[in-house]
C-alpha cells in the first residue's frame, strides 16, 4: 500500500502500573530505512507494536500519512495493520501444522489479497524458497525460516516493514545477508523499514538510527 511518513510525539507506553515507557519524538519520511537501539527493556519492542497498532499508548499521538493511528479503536487498527504493515517478529511467529506455502497464503487471504495463492508463492520463489513450498517449519532452517517470515510480511505489499531483531539467530554472514534482503525487499516496495536491532553492525548499516533511552516517564 501507499508508503507514508510517520511521525510520533508525546509518546509513552504504561504496561503495567510499576512500567512507563516514555518515547523522544520522531518523524521519519515515507520510505525511510532505520534502526531502533537502546538497553534491553527500554520499549523498542513496544514500539513496534504502537506502530503495528498492536499496543495502544497510554499517550501521545502516531501519524502514518493523513491517519492519526492513536485515535484509531481497535477494530480500525487491526485494518490499518492488515492493510499496511508488515511485521516480521523476533521468533517468526510461523504456523508449525502449515506448510510455507500455506503460511503466507493465509496471511495473504487474511490481508484481504486477491489471488493469495499465486501471489504466496510469487513472494517465496522471489526470496529464493521455491523448492521448500511444501516443506513445514521445523524442517526450515533457520535463515530459511526467516525468509518465510520476510516473505509473508512483504506478500501484501505493505508501506511499512517492521522488523524485530532480525539477526538475534544468525551469524555474521547471515545476518549481513538477511539485513540486504530486508532492505531490499523494502526498497521494492518503497515501504519504510523499522529495525530493531542490538547489534552494532546492523545499525551502523541503515542510513538513521532512533535511540531509546531509559529516562523519567
Ligand atoms: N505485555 C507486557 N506486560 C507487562 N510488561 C511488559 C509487557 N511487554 C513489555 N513489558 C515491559 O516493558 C518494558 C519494555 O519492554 P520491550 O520488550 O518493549 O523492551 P525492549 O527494549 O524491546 O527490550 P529487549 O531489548 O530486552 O528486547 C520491559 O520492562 C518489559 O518487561
Amino acid at each position: 500500500m501507499t508508503p507514508a511518513p510517520l511521525t510520533g510525539e508525546g509518546l509513552r507506553v504504561q504496561h503495567a502500573r510499576e512500567v512507563t515507557l516514555a518515547y523522544p519524538a520522531f518523524a521519519w519520511p515515507a520510505g525511510a530505512q532505520l534502526a531502533v537501539t537502546g538497553p534491553s527493556g527500554t520499549g523498542k519492542t513496544s514500539l513496534l507494536n504502537v506502530l503495528a497498532g498492536l499496543l495502544h499508548p497510554q499517550s501521545g499521538r502516531v501519524t502514518y500519512g493523513d491517519l492519526i493511528l492513536t485515535d484509531l479503536g481497535e477494530a480500525q487498527r487491526d485494518a490499518f495493520r492488515r492493510r499496511n504493515v508488515g511485521y516480521v517478529f523476533q521468533d517468526f511467529h510461523l504456523m508449525p501444522g502449515l506448510t510455507v506455502l500455506e503460511n503466507v497464503e493465509l496471511a495473504l487471504r487474511v490481508a484481504g489479497t486477491a489471488r493469495a495463492a499465486e501471489r504466496a508463492r510469487d513472494a517465496l520463489t522471489r526470496l529464493d524458497l521455491g523448492a521448500r513450498l511444501r516443506h513445514r517449519p521445523a524442517q526450515l532452517s533457520t535463515g530459511e525460516r526467516q525468509r518465510v517470515a520476510i516473505a509473508r510480511a512483504v506478500a501484501h505489499r505493505p508501506g511499512l516493514l517492521l522488523v524485530d531483531e532480525p539477526t538475534a539467530h544468525l551469524d555474521r554472514d547471515r545476518a549481513a545477508a538477511a539485513l540486504t534482503l530486508l532492505r531490499e525487499a523494502a526498497g521494492d516496495l518503497d515501504a519504510t523499514l523499522i529495525v530493531v536491532t542490538h547489534d552494532e553492525a546492523v545499525a551502523a548499516s541503515l542510513p538513521l538510527r532512533y535511540h531509546v533511552t531509559p529516562g523519567p516517564a
